[in-house]
């Protein structure tokens, strides 16, 4: 119980110490059901891409799911193998091609003013955002008048969720306690807006979008999926498509404000790609110390800090047994900080992406879109829309954050910064701010 308690008061540094026990780490069950902590590359293999058939989410994805229902990132074999062949064809190049256009415009409005606000929660303003981008990018449609609730009822949802995968024991869902009854509220006021943008796009389905794909699925006989299941995929695409990327940007600011050469490397990038011009899509792939720059805040900060499973049999891997019905936590936050895989695992160094440095890290090492069949659907996406914004960014303004308020992580369901980032922005020379 002691070590539970460690636990759930400082995760990231309870996790951290457990590296000193070994590779893979048991912890006493509190809910007769025992814990492993893995740190080896080896094992996060077998878990995320060899023994699959053996490893499920599991509990973790009956919370997640209590807000997500079951779609892609909650659903378990065999639903969950349907989804994903079902899902994939939406995330071809072509439909992020698409979506930077609406990254592009939207980035350019919302940072309009950063100018002139002075200090800001800038964490803040990256979810507003990234909102608007998986609604206009991915959706085809505006946030419009639910944006201050969406905002509300997803910070109620993620909030709930985060206590709930740090308890224990947590109280039955159907009982009355204020919690549950704030997150069953918050739930039903979602599918209020989810199932008016499935009504109002009903007669716009034909416009090639992530939700439009969705719209046109078929089963076997010609069926299309059911209300319930496409408002479980639309609840996923807006809650882990947009929190996730909008705290990576959060981090590479911060990041970038502490490092002052790397800072002035990306803004020479930036200047010399772009010149007098607005980023366009072709950009993403011309830019790529800008890409060195997200990749290893990915790594220092990665936004899916753990990835939680259980075992359905017994998994024997580098001659360890892990029995059947055991939690298995994997934090990609420990695991990219290990000094065997990454030398000076704590500094933040763009440059050892560089295409031209063999990368000597084991592939399993290196997880910030995890692995196996359950890999990050949006992960070029994300990596396009962060390109994109932080090259906006970058050419119209320089900023520092605020070094009155301490930055540390705040493990939530993914990994924000503790209270936000602030940060005052100031407009570069005319020349660079033609967006
Ligand atoms: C920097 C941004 C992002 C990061 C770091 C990230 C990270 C991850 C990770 C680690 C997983 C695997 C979770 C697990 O195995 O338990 C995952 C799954 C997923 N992500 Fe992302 N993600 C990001 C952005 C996005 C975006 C933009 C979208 C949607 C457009 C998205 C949609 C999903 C979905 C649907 C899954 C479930 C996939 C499956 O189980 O088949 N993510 N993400």
């Amino acid at each position: 119980m002691r070590r539970y308690r460690q636990f759930r008061r400082d995760p990231i540094a309870f996790l951290e110490n457990t590296k000193t026990f070994g590779d893979v780490v048991k912890i006493p069950s509190v809910n007769r059901q025992p814990t492993y902590i893995i740190h080896h590359p080896n094992v996060i293999r077998s878990i995320l891409a060899l023994d699959e058939p053996k490893i499920i989410k599991g509990s973790s994805a009956k919370v997640l799911g209590l807000t997500l229902g079951e779609g892609l990132l909650t659903s378990e074999r065999p639903k969950h193998h349907r989804q994903r062949r079902q899902l994939q064809p939406a995330f071809h190049a072509s439909m992020v091609e698409r979506a930077c256009a609406d990254i592009i415009r939207l980035t350019a409005q919302h940072i309009a003013n950063w100018g002139v606000r002075g200090a800001f929660c800038v964490s803040d303003a990256l979810l507003d955002l990234t909102l608007d981008i998986v609604f206009e990018g991915l959706f085809g449609a505006e946030v419009g008048k639910d944006r201050a609730l969406l905002h509300e009822i997803i910070e109620c949802s993620v909030e709930y969720s985060a206590t709930r995968l740090m308890q224990a024991i947590p109280m039955p869902y159907w009982m009355p306690t204020p919690s549950n009854q704030r997150h069953r509220r918050a739930v039903e006021q979602l599918d209020g807006i989810l199932y008016r943008l499935l009504d109002s796009m009903k007669d716009d389905a034909d416009r090639p979008t992530l939700l439009s794909h969705i719209l046109h699925i078929q089963d076997e006989t010609g069926q299309p999926l059911p209300m319930e299941e496409i408002r479980d995929e639309l609840a996923t695409f807006v809650i882990g498509g947009h929190e996730t990327t909008a705290n990576l940007l959060s981090w590479v600011l911060y990041l970038l404000s502490e490092h002052p050469s790397v800072t002035e490397k990306v803004r020479k990038e930036v200047d010399s790609v772009l010149g007098r011009r607005m980023p366009t899509s072709a950009d993403v792939h011309h830019l790529p110390y800008v890409r060195q720059v997200i990749r290893e805040t990915l790594r220092l900060y990665p936004p899916a800090w753990t990835m939680l499973r259980e075992t359905t049999e017994l998994l024997t891997v580098e001659n360890i047994e892990i029995p059947a019905r055991s939690s298995l936590i994997i934090s990609p936050y420990v695991v990219h900080r290990d000094e065997r895989w990454f030398q000076r695992a704590n500094e933040f160094i763009p440059e050892r992406f560089d295409e031209a440095n063999a990368h000597e890290w084991p592939r399993f090492a290196y997880i910030p879109f995890g692995g196996g069949s359950r890999t990050c659907i949006g992960n070029t996406f994300a990596m396009a829309e962060a390109t994109l914004v932080l090259a906006a960014i970058v050419k119209r303004y320089t900023w520092h954050h605020d070094k009155a308020r301490f930055v540390r992580p705040e493990p939530s369901v993914s990994l924000r910064v503790d209270g936000g980032l602030w940060a005052t922005f100031y407009e570069r020379a005319p020349f660079y701010q033609a967006l």
